[in-house]
């Protein structure tokens, strides 16, 4: 019989705090009482908020879980190298952007902190760890991981390394409803003796919430390549509905009835068919691209010029719907106020990152508009930061104002675009808005989320993605565009 090389997990790290990482150690400190969860990360600013009163994301849930479990068996520190000296099991959990400068710029993803994060572990560890690879990473990324640790374990016999790829799959905004019941855990590891003892390990921390025949396990590169694919699957889906929608808005076919007739159909399925200014977040976009990059690396040009087509359609919907706005704004926004009811990448989240408001608002802002932006959950200095990368500080003062109530970002604008599906704006008092505003007042809704009949009685020009532009037939006598 072989020996138990990694014992039995009582102490969790988490290195990275950010979306990933702080919800999902929030859960399993809820759900393991017996385990010590501990998650660190380099930006102790974000450490301090993590402790306060005040976290640093918002994420419906969150708060109770961690007001709960923090101080008990929760913890949140900036000693990197104690966490890492004392942990059975480290998840590495920071972030892969897209890699912004050198090869690959544009498309590959940067893994510059998934390697100094596994150099700190082969740094400091003193005696056996399981490494979780949690970040989104592309295939043999584990084998790099490995790589360093095993240089590590030459000098000190102590030292024994499993990695593993447990990617997340959880969405921002239902992240804590996500992780408590996943509809999968996907766990990859090695098939050796010391590799499947170290899978058991994990499986063992998630059999406390989830049923077993949830949990997956596969090689580490299926692993690693299941979360780009689920990835560029949803993306697909979105894309695909959101090409439609262009053939809807020119035949008077509606989108919203398309996919629920498609969607009936239970091999298609009805979720991920909502059409609308675009996809945002920061998963989407950087791991299809990921994927683009890997298939171009393994000279799979066909392969990686299909996925790249999601992104195309993706980039095209929102500069299509930006346009639409100019040509029913009489081909003229230069000087007119315009309220954007929506900045965060989609509902119940404060994130922005890769928001499709922030692509909207840059073509609205090079013809000179007058943006006036309500968010309920994003902070100005956010949205101002955002904007200011795509466009420059100057325009941004210049254009934009940020209004803490969505009637003050719609008086006297000439119209309302909505660019994030937040349930408030379904309740507003549009006949108190519509009076308040340069008439003819338009809205343009990119979340198909508003009552268009109900906004034409009021007198609302109304323009919805994947709806046929009858209204400028009837007004205008064009065909809108
Ligand atoms: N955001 C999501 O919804 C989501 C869902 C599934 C998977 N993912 C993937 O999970 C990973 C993390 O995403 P995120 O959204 O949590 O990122 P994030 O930017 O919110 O958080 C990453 C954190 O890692 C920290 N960090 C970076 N390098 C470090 C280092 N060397 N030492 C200590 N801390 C370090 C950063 O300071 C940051 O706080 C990414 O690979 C992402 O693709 C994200
Ligand atoms: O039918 C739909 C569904 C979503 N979206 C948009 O798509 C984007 C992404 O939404 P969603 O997938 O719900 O949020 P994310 O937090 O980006 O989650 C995705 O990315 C995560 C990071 O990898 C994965 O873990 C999740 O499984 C995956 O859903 C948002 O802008 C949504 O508004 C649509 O336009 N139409």
């Amino acid at each position: 019989m072989t020996d138990q090389v990694f014992g039995k997990v009582s102490k969790v790290v988490c290195v990275g705090a950010g979306y990933v990482g702080g919800p999902t150690c929030a859960m399993i400190a809820h759900k393991c009482p017996h385990v010590t969860v501990t998650v660190v990360d380099m930006n102790k600013d974000k450490i301090a908020e993590w402790n306060s009163d005040k976290l640093p994301i918002y994420e419906p849930g969150l708060d109770e879980i961690v007001f709960a479990a923090r101080g008990r068996n929760l913890f949140f520190s900036s000693d990197i190298p104690k966490a890492i000296a004392e942990a059975d099991l480290i998840f590495i959990s920071v972030n892969t952007p897209t890699k912004m400068y050198g090869r690959g710029k544009g498309m590959a993803p940067d893994l510059k902190y998934v390697e100094s994060v596994s150099r700190t572990i082969a740094q400091y560890a003193v005696g056996p760890k399981i490494v979780v690879e949690k970040s989104t990473v592309p295939v043999k990324a584990a084998e790099s991981i490995g790589c360093i640790l095993r240089e590590a374990q030459k000098n000190n016999a102590n030292l024994k390394f499993q990695v593993l790829s447990n990617p997340e799959f959880l969405a921002e905004g239902t992240a804590m409803k996500d992780l408590a019941n996943p509809d999968r855990v996907l766990i990859g590891g090695e098939s050796s003796t010391e590799g499947l003892q170290a899978v058991a390990e994990l499986v063992r921390i998630y059999e406390n919430w989830v049923p077993r025949e949830r949990i997956i396990t596969t090689n580490t590169w299926s692993s690693e390549l299941s979360k780009l694919v689920a990835n560029a699957f949803l993306a697909q889906r979105i894309s695909s509905i959101n090409s439609i929608s262009a053939v809807c808005e020119a035949t008077g076919a509606e989108i919203s009835e398309v996919a629920h007739a498609v969607g009936f159909d239970t091999r298609i399925g009805n979720k991920f068919l909502k059409a609308s200014v675009g996809f945002g977040g920061s998963c989407f976009q950087k791991d299809v691209l990921s994927l683009v990059y890997l298939c171009e690396s393994l000279n799979l040009p066909q392969v990686a010029e299909y996925w790249q087509g999601v992104i195309n359609v993706n980039n095209w919907q929102r500069r299509r719907f930006a346009d639409k706005i100019i040509a029913e704004l009489f081909n003229t926004v230069t000087d007119k106020k315009i309220a954007i009811f929506g900045f965060a990448f989609k509902k119940n989240t404060g994130d922005t990152r890769e928001s499709s408001a922030i692509h909207v608002m840059k073509h609205l802002m090079e013809e000179h508009a007058k943006l006036s932006v309500y968010d309920p959950k994003v902070q100005k200095s956010q949205m101002i930061n955002d904007l200011a990368a795509v466009t420059s500080a100057d325009d941004v003062t210049r254009l934009v104002t940020v209004e803490t109530d969505p009637y003050a970002a719609a008086r006297g604008a000439h119209a309302i675009v909505v660019l994030t599906e937040w349930d408030e704006f379904v309740d507003l008092d549009y006949n108190k808005i519509h009076d308040n505003m340069q008439h003819p007042a338009a809205i343009f809704d990119g979340r198909l989320i508003l009552d268009q009949k109900a906004l034409r009685e009021i007198g609302f020009r109304t323009f919805a993605i994947g709806t046929a532009p009858d209204q400028a037939y009837n007004l205008f006598g064009t065909a809108g565009y």
